[in-house]
């Protein structure tokens, strides 16, 4: 079996409402998800028991050890499939760490998607049932894990488990953290209203603008509680919608990183320019929100929908 390559995109919460809490202290939410062209990239190689490296501009900080989603991902999935064998994970890390884009609920997606397409775990036992047990378990690991699993606009609800598929256009977006880590425990803590008004179904978008006008009047209810914990924030959202183009700013997942919406790619390409300009100090990178299946992986064998929605 020769290695395999899996791409893991940046998740953006287009939308976050959140809109009640659970007894166990978990939130209930509604997100309209999307992905970006960007993300990090795993290598699956065969190895005996599991291993893992990382490198790239983002690595510094990412653990190796056992910590890594992406080992807690590959353990939990070879303790319900009966999976023999093991692989050596290569990990470059592209996205900032604790920034709300999922990176590392991506990645751990991304080991799901690889060892499902790599045909590891005993083809009889990877059943519905076993793969339910696995989105639960995967869930309680990270809750952006089975948003991840099929990186395709989606509606997240329950504690971000109940997923729909979406239909959006593709969304120029310029993404930007001002290398703040926000740990999302502590804005959830900070948040005081917890039972806020769902998002209105998304209808049909005619294009861009048409979804950027329906967005406008939705939320990101960590936006206040993460700005509380990192003032930078605010800055990051005066600074974006002062660029020529932009058509909406917010913040993603518990921040902070945070996306301008522009009409065009090229306007989405000047801006990216312009913020590398004035504030080098930031990480930025632009690209169209989409459907990131085609670019993730080859679809598995099994079905990832099976899990994701176990
Ligand atoms: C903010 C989002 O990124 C939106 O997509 C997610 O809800 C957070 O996903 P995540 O980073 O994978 O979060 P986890 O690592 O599972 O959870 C970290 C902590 O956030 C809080 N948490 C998370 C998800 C949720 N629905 N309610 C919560 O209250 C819990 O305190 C939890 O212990
Ligand atoms: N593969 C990984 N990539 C990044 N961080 C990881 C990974 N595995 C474990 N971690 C640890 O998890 C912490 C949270 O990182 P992560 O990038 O998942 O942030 P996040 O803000 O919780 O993402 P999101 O809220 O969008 O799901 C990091 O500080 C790091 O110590």
């Amino acid at each position: 079996m020769s290695a395999l390559s899996v791409f893991a995109p940046a998740k953006i919460n287009l939308a976050l409402h959140v809109i009640g809490q659970r007894e166990d202290g978990y939130h209930l939410l509604d997100s309209l998800v999307a992905f970006a062209p960007v993300g990090d990239r795993l290598t699956l190689r065969p190895a005996e028991g599991f291993s893992m490296t990382v490198s790239g501009p983002e690595a510094q900080g990412v653990p190796t050890d056992h910590s890594n989603l992406v080992l807690k991902a590959a353990a939990l999935f070879a303790a319900h499939t009966g999976m023999t064998g093991g692989v050596a994970f290569h990990l470059e890390k592209n996205l900032p760490a604790a920034s709300g884009i999922g990176g590392g609920s991506s990645d751990a997606a991304a080991a799901i998607r690889g060892l499902l397409q790599m045909g590891f775990g005993d083809a009889s036992s990877v059943q519905a049932r076993v793969l339910g047990q696995l989105g639960a378990a995967l869930t309680r690991l990270g809750a952006d894990i089975p948003m991840c699993l099929s990186p395709e606009p989606q509606r997240a609800q329950g504690v971000g488990d109940d997923l729909t598929a979406a239909t959006l256009p593709p969304l120029p977006c310029l993404l930007v953290n001002p290398r703040v880590g926000v740990a999302t425990p502590a804005v959830f803590k900070a948040l005081i209203q917890k039972d806020n008004p769902w998002i209105t179904t998304p209808p049909q978008f005619a294009d861009a603008q048409d979804c950027i006008a329906w967005l406008a009047v939705q939320r990101n209810d960590l936006q206040p509680p993460a700005i509380a914990t990192a003032p930078v924030i605010a800055t990051v959202l005066e600074t974006l919608a002062a660029l020529p183009g932009c058509r909406l700013t917010r913040m993603s997942g518990s921040g902070a990183t945070c996306f301008a919406l522009f009409a065009t790619p090229a306007e989405a390409r000047a801006a990216e320019t312009a913020l590398r300009a004035s504030r080098p100090e930031w990480w930025c990178t632009e690209g169209t929100l989409g459907d990131q299946r085609a670019a993730s992986a080859p679809r598995p064998a099994f079905n990832v929908a099976q899990i994701s929605r176990g």
